[in-house]
């Protein structure tokens, strides 16, 4: 492992270079990976295990619409995809890719072929955290180990093709084969990740559930929803608040932000802009750090993953989500979004 310096705190890093693809090949030559669940991330980390030349096989409920997402993305019934339970028998190491709330539901199913020797893999720590609340429970002769790609699937896929790679965080909850860690390692190293941090289970589900409820997903939102109604209460039209809230910053200024660093996006705006924003964001954390705080409680309390188990269990909860996601893209904010996205320049036909 790497020793990195994180800003000050020397952290320890998996890197690519130590544990090259064929190492990691070479760990895994015996072993079956089966993914079950072709939702966001098992398509992603099963195609990209596939390219990479491990023998990975998927499985899937038949007769659904990612049995068909599967066979369209090349995945063959009766060769290399399957339903669940026969995935699981086949599988030595078995990627549990349902999603969290799913996962509760197949538990019976997927322990019943946790034969000792076996792996079991997660890629968030939700369902083994908060055991009390999921009855995950692994058997103690099985390997419990995690890959979480800090990103989507989809990116993890996209950024595979073209040749770089989504980083991952990695923890071993139960090292029962005493391979449990080069196992892990192969298998992030195999999805696509170019670097691996240790992490466990618990700090992985926290930071998780309180990132995408934060700046990731919830707080930008709420930030975009705010500023936005401001400027049109104002009197501004929805293009200009549109681009003045979310155009210029995806476009333009979180790129730069990404490529070097907050102060460099700083710099490469007019004094006037740095002025302002270096005067404004205090009061912007001391405004939004309390819900922050309260967030995190709700996180370690184990009320965000009820809310989410209770509401992903019902029978309806596709249909649900999706009046939600309506509300947000029939919002004025988003539509004119989508009128300001048509107007790019490289999207005129
Ligand atoms: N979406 C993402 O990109 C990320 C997801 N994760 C984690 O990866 C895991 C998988 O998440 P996603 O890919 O988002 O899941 P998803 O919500 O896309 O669902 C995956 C699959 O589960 C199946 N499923 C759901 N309920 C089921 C049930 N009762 N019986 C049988 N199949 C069922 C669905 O048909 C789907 O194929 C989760 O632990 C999630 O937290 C981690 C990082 C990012
Ligand atoms: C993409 C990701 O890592 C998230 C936001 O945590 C998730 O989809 O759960
Ligand atoms: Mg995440
Ligand atoms: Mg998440």
């Amino acid at each position: 492992m790497a020793k990195i310096n994180f800003g000050g705190v020397e952290e320890e890093v998996v890197t690519r270079e130590e544990f090259s693809l064929d190492k990691a090949r070479e760990v895994l030559k015996n072993e079956t990976i089966a993914v079950l669940g072709y939702g966001v991330q098992g398509p992603g980390q099963a195609l990209n295990l596939k390219d990479n030349g491990f023998n990975v096989i998927v499985g899937q409920r038949k007769n659904s619409k990612t049995w068909d997402k599967a066979i369209a993305d090349g995945w063959v019934p009766g060769e290399d995809l399957f339903e669940l339970e026969e995935a699981c028998e086949r599988g030595t190491i078995i990627q549990f890719l349902l999603s969290d709330a799913g996962q509760i539901k197949l538990w019976p199913t997927v322990k019943k072929h946790l034969t000792p020797g076996k792996a079991l893999y997660f890629s968030h720590g939700f369902g083994v955290t908060y055991n009390e609340r999921t009855g995950i429970i692994p058997p103690d002769d099985v390997d419990v180990i995690l890959i979480a790609p800090k990103g989507s699937g989809t990116s993890l896929r996209r950024m595979f093709l073209e040749g770089r790679g989504l980083n991952s965080s990695y923890a071993i909850y139960k090292d029962a084969t005493g391979k449990a860690k080069e196992r892990v390692v192969a298998l992030g190293i195999g999805v696509g990740s170019g670097y691996l941090f240790p992490t466990t289970f618990k700090k992985e589900v926290y930071s998780d559930l309180t990132g995408e409820r934060g700046t990731l997903m919830g707080a930008i939102q709420g930030i975009f929803a705010a500023q936005y109604e401001v400027l049109r209460e104002n009197g501004h039209t929805p293009s200009e608040a549109f681009n003045e809230t979310v155009e210029e910053l995806t476009q333009s200024l979180m790129p730069l932000v990404a490529e070097n660093g907050m102060d460099w996006m700083y710099a490469n705006c007019s004094t006037t802009a740095q002025r302002g924003a270096l005067d404004w964001w205090k009061k912007f954390k001391d405004a939004t750090k309390p819900v922050f705080s309260d967030l995190y409680k709700e996180v370690a309390a184990g009320e965000e993953a009820q809310k989410s188990i209770d509401s992903n269990s019902k029978e309806d909860y596709r249909a649900k989500l999706e009046e939600e996601l309506t509300e947000l893209r029939e919002s004025e904010m988003w539509r004119a979004g989508k009128a300001v996205r048509e107007l790019r320049p490289e999207r005129a036909k």
